[in-house]
């Protein structure tokens, strides 16, 4: 057996910097976050990170970024552990980084669960499992919130029976989400006219996405759903960025050539190290009120996909007319039907959802807010000014 020779402080240093503040966009290293790095006579090595914020959301990200970096060094015992910069600390490294204001607010600092809706394909119902999930966990006591970031076919507001109103901005100038059905909700869709083609693409979609993350006060959330655009596009690598500690849900229906797009999109949550939590079918079949049970789409997609991902199956959800009619008629099924076969199967859904989820961790307040100045331009010479 070859051993590797033990690497030196330095070599660890320098392997750090692999590990990127995913809110400051710097290595750790190079924003001074790196307390101390600890070589133990046994070779072990110990890392102490410190963070902006005790109740950092995405301390998992740097534990798991700090353990692989020191670790592809050949180092088989590695402990990482926090604690909090000082305030002159953080004054350093606001000069660092060249702002005058705050560090970023963290507006998801109190947002427990993060969890992308996403999809192979187009029109396999994402969208409206996204509401009607969410309906379900709110009726269930949760704090809930969505993102939707489906930004090419923005639907969420439709479905909550929202219109196209601004949200209002708080004196501390934070866009403040609209909220229905108990539902904290957020779109795209508030700041483009209705019908408006427009095409979102590179910095400005980042700027946009990036804004609706931190300048939204989206409070204390036990989950915010974050409605992806099909696909594995510019918006799932964007948000994965964002959102490091985010867990992905694919939706499928269950033909074959569904879930072989669905598998792509697992691959692109992989490629960006975001965990699958689970598979929801839609569409599984359709039962005629006499009883008799048609597969419309076939069967046993979901489960397939979700034995080879080796994730959980969280639900079956069959075509059912009032799951359409009520997406249409902008309230969620699991509110007005709950007894609906559809409705039931994304309550099990969510109630899967919950139980697959850490026990939250007490957090702390957002930080104050940053300035509004990323609004991005409406193409055209369209603006997105906000109310208030
Ligand atoms: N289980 C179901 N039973 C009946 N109708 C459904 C079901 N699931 C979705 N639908 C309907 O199918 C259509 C497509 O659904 P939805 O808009 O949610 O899809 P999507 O995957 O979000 O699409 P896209 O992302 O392409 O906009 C909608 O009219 C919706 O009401």
């Amino acid at each position: 057996m070859v051993h590797m020779p033990l690497p030196s402080r330095d070599e660890i240093q320098q392997a750090l910097t692999a590990v990127i503040d995913p809110e400051l966009h710097e290595n750790i290293v190079e924003l001074g976050m790196v307390r101390s790095i600890d070589i133990a006579a046994d070779g072990a090595v110990a890392v102490t990170v410190s963070l902006t914020t005790p109740g950092c959301p995405i301390r998992s990200h740097f534990q798991n970024g700090v353990t692989k970096a020191v670790q592809d060094l050949g180092v088989a015992k590695v402990s990482v552990a926090f604690d909090v910069l000082s305030d002159a600390e953080k004054g350093d490294l606001q000069r660092k980084l060249g702002r005058g204001g705050n560090l970023p607010s963290g507006a998801l600092a109190q947002v427990q669960n993060v969890i992308c809706i996403g999809s192979g394909k187009g029109g396999v119902g994402k969208s409206t499992l996204t509401a009607n999930l969410a309906a379900a966990l709110a009726a269930d006591g949760k704090k809930v919130g969505i993102l939707d970031a489906d930004v090419w076919g923005y639907s969420i507001p439709r479905m909550f029976g929202l219109g196209s109103d601004r949200p209002p901005v708080s004196p501390e100038r934070k866009i403040l989400p609209l909220e229905s059905h108990g539902v904290k909700i957020m779109s795209i869709g508030f700041f483009v006219a209705e019908d408006s083609a427009v095409v979102w693409r590179g910095p400005m979609l980042h700027k946009a996405l990036t804004q609706f993350l931190e300048d939204v006060d989206w409070g204390e959330l036990d989950f915010l759903l974050v409605d992806l655009p099909p696909g594995t596009g510019d918006v799932s690598m964007t948000l994965a960025q964002l959102l490091p500690d985010a867990k992905f849900l694919l939706v499928t229906t269950p033909q074959p050539t569904a879930q072989k797009v669905a598998r792509r999109a697992a691959e692109m949550a992989h490629k960006v190290s975001l965990d699958i939590a689970g598979v929801v079918e839609n569409m599984s079949a359709f039962t005629t009120p006499s009883g008799e049970r048609f597969a419309i789409f076939g069967e046993g997609g979901g489960q397939e996909l979700a034995d080879e991902l080796d994730v959980p199956m969280l639900g079956k959800v069959p075509l059912t007319m009032p799951l359409r009619e009520q997406a249409d008629a902008g309230a969620p099924l699991v509110g007005t039907n709950p007894d609906d076969p559809a409705a039931q199967a994304i309550r099990q859904a969510a109630r899967g959802l919950i139980a697959l989820m850490p026990i939250a961790l007490p957090v702390l307040a957002a930080a104050a807010a940053p300035t509004l100045d990323v609004i991005p331009p409406k193409p055209s010479g369209m603006s997105l000014p906000m109310a208030g």
